[in-house]
């Protein structure tokens, strides 16, 4: 399994990954990528590392206009979820630290909203699955018409959220997995500031942490048109949260 984020991973000169390819004239060539990790972390890491090593120094940034994205990639039953459903708690009372002392006064809120994308559509966990439409503004900044945000102050509440948002998504059984994602599943804690500091005008997006939480990669072969929609979704997606 991969985790990353996209604010950290950074392509370099050409190395050793090979990718085959076929060119206009069929002959195969070899592709080349080259990648940055700023860390690697192996399987007896506990979700604890994970969360210093990957998030937690991004945290800070979003109070100063980052938008920053968290996934995992892999498998079915690699772990994906086990491992990204503690981060944005442990993300969330970083942050609620951060406002209560460090942005004392200064006019920040916190949101959470919590959405996915299950054949092609894409569905408010917070809000009875409510169909929702995807947009992008003049900025190529997507958008989600109707997505529901709750303001929160208290970790517990955030909490909440999320567990309601995790049963209503969409899962099935794989050959790995009992109880596998069948969406991708994206959780989004943004960060606001009204004009002037104070709570009489509305409040404007500074920063975001988005979590996703992809549905497993099986074999092409499983890989039915719903999937290939959904997949093709969320590529979009990912690139433009991350503001890629
Ligand atoms: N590090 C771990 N320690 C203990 N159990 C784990 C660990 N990682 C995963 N598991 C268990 O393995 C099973 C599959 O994990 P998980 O659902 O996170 O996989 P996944 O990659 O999200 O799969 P899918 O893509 O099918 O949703 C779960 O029962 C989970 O609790």
């Amino acid at each position: 399994m991969l985790i990353g984020s996209l604010c950290d991973l950074v392509p370099v000169s050409p190395q050793k990954s090979n990718l085959l390819s076929l060119q206009v004239d069929l002959t195969e060539y070899v592709e080349k990528h080259g990648f940055l990790f700023d860390a690697v972390l192996n399987e007896d890491v506990s979700n604890e590392e994970v969360y210093s090593e990957t998030v937690e120094p991004i945290v800070p940034l979003i109070f100063q206009r980052t938008k920053a994205t968290c996934f995992a990639y892999g498998q079915t039953g690699s772990g994906k979820t086990y491992t990204m459903q503690p981060l944005p708690i442990k993300a969330s009372q970083d942050i609620l630290r951060l406002m209560h002392h460090r942005h004392w006064n200064q006019g920040f809120q916190l949101h959470v909203s919590f959405f996915e994308i299950y054949g092609g559509k894409v569905f408010d966990l917070l809000n009875d699955r409510k169909k929702l439409c995807m947009r992008e503004d003049g900025k190529q900044q997507v958008c989600i018409v109707g997505l529901q945000e709750y303001r929160v102050s208290h970790v517990e509440t955030i909490r909440e959220l999320i567990e309601k948002g995790n049963a209503t998504r969409s899962t099935g059984t794989t050959g790995a997995n009992e109880e596998s994602s069948r969406s991708h599943a994206i959780l989004q804690l943004a960060i606001k500031r009204s004009a002037d500091g104070s709570e009489s005008k509305p409040a404007r997006l500074v920063g975001k942490l988005s979590f996703i939480d992809l549905a497993g990669s099986e074999r092409g072969a499983d890989t039915t048109d719903n999937d290939k929609q959904t997949r093709y979704l969320s590529r979009c997606l990912i690139t433009s949260l991350s503001g890629y």
